[in-house]
Order: C-alpha cells, then sequence, then structure tokens
C-alpha cells in the first residue's frame, strides 16, 4: 500500500492508467481461460468458431494492455525513484548542518544506498503485481460466474489463509525491520572499513578485534534477523500453497459429493484453478521484497520528516556585498549536546567584530572551539542565541543563505571538487592556470576542459587545491582552519607572508584559525579561545 502511495504521489494520472490497463490485462487472460474451458466442453464447430474469434481478439486486447501497463509503470516507477534520489539528497543539503551531524554519515549512507535500493526493486515488481492481481481477480470472477457457492468457498478459505499469514507476515517485518536496524551499524562499520583501512592494516590485532567484535556481530545480527524473517515468509509462502492446493483439492475430490457438478464445470475450475497457482505463487514469493520496500519507505519517510523538521529556507542569493562594511557576532552562542551533561560543549557567548582588510588570527587549545566558531561565524551553525550582522543587517533564516555566499572556506575536512563548479567568472581556465603556478602545481595539475586532470595528490597538494578554488570564488570574506598544518616550511611561510597579505591588499577579511605560533605577530588581531569562551580579542603589535 505504502508503494501505491509513494507511486501516487509522483503521477495519479498515470497510476491510474497503468492500473486501469493492468487490470483490463488480467481480466482478459482470465476470460482466455474461461474461453479455453468453453472451447474444450463445447464441441461443436460453431462455437469452436466463435471461440477462436473471441481468443484471438482477447489475447490481443490481453496483450497490449499489458505492454501499456508495463511500460506506463516503468516509466512511473523509474520516474519516483529519480524524484526521490533527488529529493533525498536535496533534503540533506536543505537541513541545518548541525542536524546532519547529528544523524551521522552511516544513516544518510544506508538510506541514500540500501533503502532507496529496496524500493526500487518493489517498484520494479509493481506492473508483475497489477497484472498478477488482475488476474487473480479475474479467476475469481469467473470462478463465481461458474458457481457462487463455489466462489464462496474460495473467498472463505483465502480469508483463513490471509489470517493465518497474518500472524507470520507481521512477524517477519518486524524481524527485517530489525535486521534494518542493523545495517546503520554495519554502515558504520564499513566506514571503519574504507576509511581506517591504513590502521587496520598496521596493526595485526586492532584488526582482528575489530573484525570480531564490530563487524562480525553486527553482520552476525543482521544475518540472523533476515533469516528468521525471511525464514517467516518462507513458511508463510508454503502455508499459503498449501491452502492452495486443500482448495483445489476440495474442489476436485470433496465437491462433488456435496453438490452436483457437471464434468465441464468442474474441468473449468481445475483449470482456472490450475491457471491460478503462477500468479499467485509470485505475488506470495513476491511478499518480503515488498516487506523490505516497506520498511525502507519508512526509513526514509522518518529520514525525510526529521530533515524536513530542521530544514532551512533556500532562497536565491542576489547582491552579496563585495564592498561591505562590517560584520558582528553579538552574544552568540553554539552547543553541541553530549550524552550526559558532562559532556556538552558549549562556545560563547561570544562577541566580535571583522572589517574588510582585516587579518585575524583565531587561535587557542585543541577542542577550544575554534572550528565551532569558524562554522558559527559562517553561517553553516545557527546560533542558539545571539545576533550576527551583516552591514547592520540582521541574519535569520531568510537571509541566511545570501549570508553565507559572502565566504569562502577551507575547513580541516574539506572536500575537494574536480571541478569549478558553479564559479562563473570571465577567463577562468587562464585564472586557474595563473593560480596553479603561483600555488606551485602546474607541473602536476592540468587543466582539460574546465576540470582537473587529477585530485589524487598529497594532503598539502590537495589544500593548495582546495585554496585555488577558494581564490577563483572571490569572496569577500575567507576562512582557512589549519590550512598550513599540511604544507612543507618553504610553502607554509609563503602562506603566511605572501599569500594572506595578498588577499589582505585586495580588501578581503581573513579569518586563520593557526598553531603555527611564530607567524601570530603577522596577523592585526588575534582571538584566543579557551573552553569556548574568548579568552582575549586584541590588536597584535
Ligand atoms: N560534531 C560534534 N558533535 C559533538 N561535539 C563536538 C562536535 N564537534 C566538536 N565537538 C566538541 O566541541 C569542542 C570544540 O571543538 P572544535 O572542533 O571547535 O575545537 P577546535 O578548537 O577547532 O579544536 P582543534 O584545534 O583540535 O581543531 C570539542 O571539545 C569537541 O568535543
Amino acid at each position: 500500500m505504502q508503494l501505491i502511495v509513494f507511486l501516487l504521489r509522483s503521477s495519479w494520472g498515470m497510476l491510474a492508467i497503468a492500473i486501469g490497463t493492468g487490470f483490463v490485462s488480467g481480466i482478459s487472460s482470465a476470460s482466455l481461460i474461461a474461453i479455453i474451458s468453453l472451447a474444450v466442453s463445447q464441441g461443436s464447430a460453431e462455437s469452436l468458431r466463435l471461440a477462436a474469434w473471441g481468443f484471438a481478439g482477447i489475447a490481443f486486447i490481453a496483450l497490449i494492455t499489458s505492454i501499456i501497463s508495463q511500460m506506463t509503470l516503468i516509466r512511473l516507477a523509474q520516474q519516483a525513484i529519480f524524484q526521490l534520489r533527488l529529493t533525498l539528497s536535496q533534503q540533506i543539503l536543505g537541513s541545518e548542518l548541525t542536524h546532519l551531524e547529528g544523524l551521522g554519515i552511516p544513516r544518510l549512507m544506508a538510506t541514500l544506498t540500501d533503502d532507496v535500493q529496496a524500493v526500487t526493486d518493489a517498484v520494479r515488481l509493481v506492473p508483475f503485481l497489477c497484472i498478477d492481481l488482475a488476474t487473480v481477480a479475474g479467476c475469481l470472477a469467473y470462478i463465481n460466474w461458474l458457481s457462487f457457492r463455489v466462489f464462496v468457498l474460495v473467498c472463505l478459505l483465502t480469508v483463513v489463509a490471509l489470517g493465518s499469514c497474518r500472524w507470520l507476515l507481521r512477524r517477519g517485518k518486524r524481524l527485517l525491520a530489525k535486521a534494518r536496524e542493523q545495517q546503520d551499524i554495519l554502515f558504520a562499520n564499513f566506514r571503519t572499513v574504507t576509511e581506517g583501512t591504513k590502521e587496520l592494516k598496521l596493526h595485526y590485532w586492532r584488526r582482528q578485534a575489530f573484525l570480531q567484535e564490530d563487524l562480525q556481530p553486527t553482520a552476525g545480527r543482521f544475518r540472523r534477523y533476515s533469516v528468521d524473517g525471511l525464514t517467516l515468509f518462507a513458511v508463510t509462502s508454503s502455508w499459503g500453497k498449501l491452502i492452495f492446493f486443500f482448495a483445489v483439492g476440495f474442489v476436485l475430490f470433496a465437491l462433488p459429493q456435496f453438490m452436483q457438478l457437471p464434468a465441464e464445470t468442474l474441468s473449468g475450475y481445475v483449470l482456472t484453478f490450475t491457471y491460478l497457482m503462477l500468479p499467485m505463487e509470485r505475488l506470495v514469493n513476491q511478499l518480503p521484497i515488498l516487506s523490505r520496500a516497506s520498511i525502507a519507505l519508512e526509513k526514509i519517510q522518518s529520514l525525510g520528516l526529521s530533515l524536513a523538521n530542521s530544514a532551512e529556507q533556500v532562497s536565491v542569493p542576489t547582491d552579496i556585498h563585495y564592498t561591505w562594511q562590517a560584520l558582528s557576532l553579538q552574544g552568540v552562542t553554539h552547543r553541541y549536546r553530549g550524552e550526559s551533561e558532562d559532556s556538552h560543549f558549549t562556545l560563547g557567548p561570544v562577541d566580535l567584530k571583522l572589517q574588510p582588510g582585516e587579518l585575524v588570527f583565531i587561535v587557542g587549545g585543541n577542542g577550544s572551539g575554534k572550528s565551532t566558531l569558524a562554522k558559527l561565524i559562517a553561517g553553516l551553525y545557527i546560533p542558539e542565541a545571539g545576533e550576527i550582522y551583516l552591514d547592520g543587517k540582521r541574519i535569520t533564516s531568510e537571509n541566511r543563505e545570501w549570508y553565507r555566499q559572502h565566504f569562502s572556506a577551507i575547513f580541516a575536512d574539506f572536500y575537494l571538487f574536480d571541478r569549478f563548479l558553479g564559479i562563473d567568472t570571465p577567463n577562468l581556465e587562464a585564472q586557474a592556470q595563473a593560480y596553479l603556478q603561483q600555488l606551485r602545481l602546474d607541473h602536476k595539475v592540468r587543466l582539460e576542459a574546465g576540470k582537473l586532470s587529477t585530485t589524487a595528490l598529497s594532503q598539502g597538494q590537495r589544500k593548495r587545491l582546495a585554496l585555488l578554488t577558494a581564490y577563483l570564488e572571490d569572496r569577500p570574506i575567507y576562512l582557512f582552519d589549519e590550512w598550513a598544518a599540511d604544507q612543507d616550511p618553504v610553502f607554509k611561510e609563503l602562506f603566511y607572508t605572501e599569500l594572506l597579505g595578498k588577499l589582505r591588499d585586495r580588501g578581503k577579511a581573513i579569518l586563520v584559525i593557526s598553531h603555527d605560533d611564530h607567524y601570530f605577530h603577522l596577523a592585526d588581531r588575534i582571538i584566543k579561545l579557551d573552553y569556548g569562551q574568548v579568552e582575549y580579542d586584541k590588536p597584535q603589535g
């Protein structure tokens, strides 16, 4: 049902066409059985000729409507998946950073990959399910036409079958949902495998401990829940088949004892039941896939809801203040909530002012709150208290997107794009080439049709490429989070003594998070943090 609602949301018109034609196709297939059954029982040449024409006509209708239904549903299903992927990605990008950090990468990845795949697998089945359901309905209608009493009997048996399967199905679904819970943990383990490869390879005992204490138990729990859940589905399927065989046997052997049935009616039943067997079996066999999809849709929905609750307003930013006057933070705070009260970390309240052409160093010990402050200043974190003003304009949810466009930042965990996405300056390639030379990367990296020839470089070189992108962005305020930490002494010197100065001369405000104390004298101002509080904010020299 959830799957149908999911498809309905994409296009109810297409779904109506698909279900309508699927139904006609199923009914036509069932009618073919009725015609075969009639043709077998009525031997006259005239009726056979009529039956042959009827058979050909209905077979044609069944074929055409089946093709139309499947084609429409394939398009609809793929359209729905396409929209789901885009919507999820947009929702993630449109959600508050703190919320995303709270959810964690494994949860997001599990939904973006596994849950979407589970829905895709089920959606692929929908065209066949529709036709199978319609065939079953058509066959039931034919049985009803043959005898209402037998129809009632079949319906009763179906109610018994469904009723007895319900418990098994519910329990099976619950187990599959538990298996799905393990998947988030599995993704976290897989991240350890891919991102911690070096550390795990270098330390045999750590690797064994990780495999035995983390990965193996999680994968084991996933296996156990999946095996138990799928077993219940298999039992359900076999139980369903048994009830069905019972129905066929009952009609064939027991029914003639209670009521007078002509031989051709009996053969009509047997033919119909035998024909019903295939779609019924397919419907039952696909239950685990449908169940998984329903669990995945619940997960997607809950992620979507939680993302929607922390969604930020997205607006097309216009009129960036390249000639701005002042940025100020007034009583701004941010708090990370740990598991216990002691593990909370609060930054602020912070008051500070920033002007164009200022080179400000943010310093302090590890964990003192420098990166947190940088994210607050750049508008990535929304202050829990206090206000940010740019040229007297208070930053609110309405203009935060606009405000962020004033910053170019390289964080310690930066992401390097291999193309200059969204940078639309004239002479982009020539400028980029010049910066490549200035950053001493022209011998390593070439520009090929607006793309960097490689990003597989050393960490220091990758940071230089990130700096190149930041230069090309040409934003009014620059933010470097321990950018120089990976640079060799020569380039580090160049960065502090030349590159920062050149940016300042261009009127940029530059915030530099640094532990390189022998370059602190180059700053115009130093802000020192200690345990989330500003210890001092004073001009240098
Ligand atoms: N995503 C997070 N969730 C919870 N707590 C966090 C998170 N990021 C940082 N913290 C906590 O906030 C505090 C400040 O972290 P922050 O990264 O701002 O420090 P920093 O001064 O930049 O440190 P470093 O010099 O080591 O980079 C730390 O004590 C840390 O425990």
